[in-house]
């Protein structure tokens, strides 16, 4: 048995509220969570056990924040209104969609705007290679009006239309190879496609690697619901949805609503027991095994069901208590991309959790456009790691 989440917004609004339950707080408390305005952007400051550290990315953070939050808005207008003409399948055979070019499009330029004293380097997924073909001259044009439209709803700033070749040009940033040495932006436009067209979750993932460090990271997701959501039904809840997780090297995570409503620290579960640990695995089967993940939760003595969710979403709902434990164990010879974990890694570590490879070696981002990792990916809280490791190990061996 297992809890698939996800709901359509296609039936469902989207629109985001505060909610009066959950405590708000004020700007001064908060600083580099509030301002979307990248003009507004706090001066440098210590928070928490950042002051011991010698570098801040407050201002990184800010941009990082804005232009998520911006690509968010048109993923979401996207996902509302999916035409059959919007989603193309790559050469891999995976999806991708006018919200996946637009979304990366967005973060590009934003970025790039905002240090034009930076080389900029963007390590991201999408490139312009099949939009430049013949065929594909429509949906270049439908993603050029949503980015202009997207940017033009900035209200902060102040820009000319881009036109086709821009776009092309801005995609095409995000071919940096990354690797050990200097600043490199990280961005996966559009984390979890197949949830995206399901009307599922998905998440606009961005990271920063500092000399081949992950120093800061931020996860939209705008179908997560701002309440756990292993006890979200999206048929009777009411709850509102849309997150945004915010987190940068030694300063912890906060998550705040898509709407700039909410931010709050966030912690991961504390649980000791792993009879009481829910755990998060991918929807999609043909992501990650979900008999191995089945066999380590029976060791491990875990009662409930798996919750089975899409995209990087999983870090997010995970750094927030909502599970205690994320198994991922692609096929043999799939090669796990930097983009698809270096934000969800970063918003996990900061919220007091682990992640490992099988092996319980760290995530190395420094190799380039790959992690180079041992069979599967493994997170929790420091408590349940041994514990987990142990029954992820035994169990490879027994397959
Ligand atoms: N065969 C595959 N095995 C593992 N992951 C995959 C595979 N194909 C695509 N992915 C990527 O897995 C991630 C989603 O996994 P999940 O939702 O299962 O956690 C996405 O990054 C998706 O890419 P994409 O970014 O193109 O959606
Ligand atoms: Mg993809
Ligand atoms: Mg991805
Ligand atoms: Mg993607």
């Amino acid at each position: 048995m297992s809890t698939s989440i996800g709901h359509s917004p296609l039936t469902r609004g989207v629109l985001l509220h505060i909610n009066a339950t959950t405590p708000t707080h004020s700007k001064s408390q908060f600083p580099f969570l509030l301002s979307l305005s990248i003009a507004s952007a706090p001066p440098l400051r210590a928070v928490g056990r950042r002051a011991a550290a010698s570098m801040s990315y407050d201002k990184q953070l800010a941009a990082a924040k804005k232009a998520a939050s911006l690509a968010a808005r048109l993923c979401q207008k996207v996902q509302k209104a999916l035409l059959q003409s919007d989603v193309q399948t790559k050469s891999d055979r995976t999806p991708v969609t006018v919200a996946d070019y637009g979304a990366q499009a967005v973060v590009s330029f934003i970025l790039e705007k905002q240090f034009p004293s930076v080389p900029f380097s963007l390590v991201a997924e999408e490139d312009s290679g099949d939009l430049r073909k013949e065929e594909s001259r429509e949906t270049l044009h439908r993603i050029t009006e949503l980015v202009n439209e997207t940017l033009a709803s900035d209200e902060t700033s102040d820009i000319s239309p881009l036109s086709e070749e821009d776009v092309l040009i801005t995609i095409d940033k995000g071919k940096s190879e990354g690797g050990p040495h200097g600043q490199h932006w990280v961005l996966d436009p559009i984390d979890g496609t197949k949830g995206f067209l399901r009307g599922d979750q998905y998440a606009i993932a961005l990271a920063l690697l500092d000399k081949g460090k992950v120093v800061l990271g931020v996860l939209a997701c705008p179908n997560l619901p701002l309440t756990s959501i292993v006890r979200y039904d999206p048929s009777i809840s009411d709850d509102k949805v849309g997150c945004l997780f915010l987190a940068q090297v030694n300063a912890g995570t906060y998550m705040q609503s898509l709407d700039g409503s909410l931010a709050t620290k966030v912690h991961v579960s504390a649980i000791e027991n792993p009879e009481e640990a829910s755990f998060f695995e991918s929807f999609e089967a043909a992501h990650s095994s979900h008999d191995l993940s089945s066999s380590i939760a029976k060791k491990l003595g875990v009662k409930a069901p798996p919750a089975r969710i899409d995209s990087q979403a999983k870090y997010g709902a995970l750094s927030r208590g909502d599970g205690a434990i994320y198994l991922r164990f692609p096929r043999k010879g799939y090669r796990e991309k930097i983009w698809d974990h270096a934000a969800g890694c970063i918003v996990v570590a900061e919220a007091g959790g682990i992640v490992t490879d099988a092996g319980g070696n760290p995530l190395d981002f420094s190799k380039g456009r790959y992690l180079d990792l041992d069979t599967g990916i493994v997170v929790t809280n420091q408590k349940l790691m041994p514990k987990l490791l142990k029954a992820v190990q035994d169990s490879i061996k027994e397959k």
